[in-house]
């Protein structure tokens, strides 16, 4: 196990770079960066050209799991070769428990690494990919025993139906269950530190979630220091001791989930962690539609912290809005407002079957919400009656 510090990390590509990427001689990195490449061209959502990492700073406590949650192309696997070593930054230091890894190559850092293709060896079988790191090193009768110790012990933590995989080479196994061969490679060579890139990204819906839930069981039971690299924002909630929110190249807020939630930083982070898919994270409103002295700011309400009451009760405290759309939901119990008050649209959750229809006038109230400075995106304060 370790704590991980990256300090003062500077990296920059594009047209502003001010030198070139030290690639660290690895086939396998060169081709894994050459994919991801053209997967950030087709789907990123930061400007083209240049991209930056300036004075980035981030510490990931001993055997927690720090999970890193960022738009596509906003430098999450390029924080990820950072730590690993796949990548020498420009300038900044990466410490191992207090220790600087700049002259320990990759191979020596005792680092799993899952990444989203998972990078198995396709003339290994399962089970000698599980043990690849056995297999490299000079046979003894003695290590063949830790090998197959190590490997009972890493199948028993994966679960009984790896069994019936072993014998299979990676061309004929599912992405689940090329993703369960990767982690228990991991798992063998018994790492100080794990190191994932949207692992799940290439399986469906039903087997993310279980796979979410199987990698959780795992990262409890060995306290290995882990960073999970993903986009998706449930992902992030479930496995995350802590989270990283990072925007175009900077760590923007860390904290538990439900810290970042209750208390963001910016209008970013406000905007891009959301607990329920059903509704926008926040409502941002004018802050001068609300109060005069308001002018200039933005407003960021959580549509669970709106409340809506009769138009016979529209005080001071509250603002008049037209219902423009109503959806019930059974499952999540919610019933979901989308109510117009002046210029300013917005989405309120209520308990489940609220009897509203649309275009019905009535009142609404904020619980709780936040300021933000319109031109610079931090939060000044927030407020609550909850
Ligand atoms: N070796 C490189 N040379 C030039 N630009 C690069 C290189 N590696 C990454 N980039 C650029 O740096 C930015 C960050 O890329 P990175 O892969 O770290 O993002 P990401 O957050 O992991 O994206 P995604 O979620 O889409 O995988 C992108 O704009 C990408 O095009």
């Amino acid at each position: 196990m370790a704590t991980i510090e990256l300090q003062n990390i500077c990296q920059h590509f594009g047209h502003n770079a001010k030198a070139h990427v030290e690639e660290v001689v690895n086939p396998f990195a060169m081709v894994a960066r050459l994919v991801k490449n053209m997967q950030t061209e087709m789907t990123s959502n930061v400007p083209k050209g240049a991209f930056a990492i300036d004075n980035l700073n981030l510490t990931i406590p001993d055997g927690k799991t720090m999970v890193i949650l960022g738009p596509s192309g906003c430098g999450k696997t390029t924080l990820l070769r950072i730590i690993a070593g796949l990548m020498r930054p420009e300038s900044g230091n990466v410490l191992y428990d207090g220790v600087d890894v700049k002259d320990i190559p990759p191979g020596e850092r005792q680092i799993g690494m899952v990444f989203q293709n998972y990078a198995l060896y396709p003339h290994f079988t399962a089970k000698n990919n599980i043990l690849s790191y056995f297999r490299f090193q000079k046979h003894t009768p003695e290590l063949d025993l830790v090998a197959q110790e190590k490997y009972q012990k890493t199948s028993e933590l994966l679960g009984v139906d790896i069994d019936y995989l072993l014998d299979k080479k990676p061309a004929h196994l599912s992405g689940g269950e090329k993703q369960r061969v990767a982690i228990g490679r991991c798992i063998t060579r018994e790492p100080k530190l794990f190191l994932l890139d949207e692992p799940f990204s290439n399986l469906d819906q039903p087997l993310r979630e279980k796979y979410r839930l199987h990698l959780k069981k795992l990262l409890r039971h060995f306290h290995i220091t882990t960073v999970y690299v993903t986009h998706d924002q449930q992902e992030a909630m479930i496995l995350a001791d802590l989270l990283a929110i990072m925007n175009i190249g900077r760590i923007e807020q860390v904290g538990t989930p439900e810290e970042i939630y209750a208390q963001p930083h910016s209008m970013f982070v406000a905007g891009f962690l959301n607990f329920d898919s059903e509704t926008p994270a926040i409502n941002f409103l004018d802050g001068a539609f609300i109060a005069q002295e308001l002018n200039g700011m933005v407003i960021g309400v959580r549509s669970e912290d709106i409340e809506v009451c009769d138009q016979g009760q529209i005080s001071e405290t509250s603002l008049r809005a037209r219902v423009i759309d109503v959806r019930h939901n059974p499952i999540k119990n919610v019933t979901i407002l989308c109510v117009k008050a002046g210029n300013d649209e917005m989405y309120a959750s209520l308990p489940f079957n609220t009897r509203i229809t649309p275009r019905d006038e009535l009142g609404i109230r904020f619980k709780a919400y936040h300021v933000f400075d319109k031109t610079t995106g931090l939060r000044i304060q927030s407020s609550s009656t909850r």
